[in-house]
């Protein structure tokens, strides 16, 4: 399917790995999950994995699928996927955002997420559970 966005649940000690997003200038500020399209010919894990070492420089391993798929403008879908770091002790870096956070179950719903990402909050609590 064209237009999947996949998006990395990435748990590491009971909390999820949040990025701050720098671009465009209205959605610059608020909050995303690791992640980007689905390029032709990626499997969804792969695309991942691939977005996860651009974005974080970090390699992760791709687990099983989180929430529901949530409708983006633009005819787009997201699809969220548990990650874990292939090497815990290896610590993400914002390549190209403003800022990374480790969320708590107690944060999670406190953060300015973009508003797909919202529709997964549930899905997110029963993840770090
Ligand atoms: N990565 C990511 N994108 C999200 C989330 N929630 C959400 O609405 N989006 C939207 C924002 C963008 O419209 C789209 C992903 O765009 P992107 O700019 O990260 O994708 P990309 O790295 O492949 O970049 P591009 O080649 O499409 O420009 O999905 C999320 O949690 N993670």
């Amino acid at each position: 399917m064209d237009g999947v966005i996949v998006g990395a649940a990435l748990v590491r000690e009971g909390k999820l790995l949040a990025q701050q997003r720098a671009w465009p200038p209205h959605h610059a500020g608020q909050w995303e999950l690791p992640g980007g399209r689905v390029e032709a010919g990626e499997t969804e894990a792969f695309a991942l994995a691939r977005e996860c070492q651009e974005e974080l420089d970090v390699v992760v391993t791709v687990g099983a699928r989180v929430g529901p798929e949530v409708p983006l403008p633009g005819g787009k879908v997201l699809r969220v996927y548990a990650a874990e770091l292939i090497s815990p002790g290896a610590e993400p870096r914002a390549v190209e955002h403003t800022a990374l956070r480790w969320v708590g179950p107690d944060e999670l719903d406190d953060i300015d997420w973009l508003p797909a990402d919202r529709d997964l909050l549930p899905a997110l609590h029963g993840l770090l559970a």
